[in-house]
């Protein structure tokens, strides 16, 4: 398993709250936990930005983190991220942030050591820009946006 700097920036992480951590032998993602010092109840349409506690240093630039929304939070209770998918890139070294967006109709609570959503490590590939005049034809060429039909 690759090894990934932390720092704990909130002593209840450790303690009072675990550290995150794969639920399953097979999860993809490490649920983040709500570092906060008083709940906080999101009213439709709010967003709020939710310290995690952690920072971590990914260094290798061909991986990355993403932050993306827990699914039971997300289909039952409206709560994903304002920024839909959080990028961590290899050299952040600051707190890990999670917006949190209450896109439903209802209120909704999250309360400290709440989990709010999962960190996935991913690899990434960095390019180089080629400056050419015309590409090579392909098949799709300029399609998009539903140029392949909807059946
Ligand atoms: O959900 C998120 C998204 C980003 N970040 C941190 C890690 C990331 O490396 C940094 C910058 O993110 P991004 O590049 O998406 O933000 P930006 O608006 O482009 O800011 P910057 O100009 O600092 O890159 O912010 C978080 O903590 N949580
Ligand atoms: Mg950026």
């Amino acid at each position: 398993m690759k090894q990934i700097e932390v720092k704990i920036l909130d002593s209840r992480i450790g303690d009072e709250f675990p550290l995150p951590e794969y639920a399953t032998p097979g999860s993809a993602g490490m649920d983040l936990r709500a570092c906060l010092d008083d709940q906080i109840t999101l009213d439709p349409g709010e967003t709020f930005l939710i310290p995690t506690g952690l920072a971590i240093h990914v260094a290798d630039p061909a991986l990355a983190a993403v932050i993306l929304p827990r699914s039971g939070l997300g289909h039952k209770h409206g709560i994903v991220l304002g920024n839909l998918v959080g990028l961590i890139d290899s050299d952040y070294q600051g707190q890990l942030m999670v917006s949190c967006w209450n896109r439903g109709n209802q209120s909704f609570t999250i309360a400290p050591g709440d989990r709010i959503a999962q960190l996935v490590f991913v690899p990434v590939v960095q390019a180089e820009l080629a400056i050419v005049d015309e590409f090579h034809a392909s098949e799709r060429g300029e399609g998009g946006f539903g140029s392949s039909g909807h059946k």
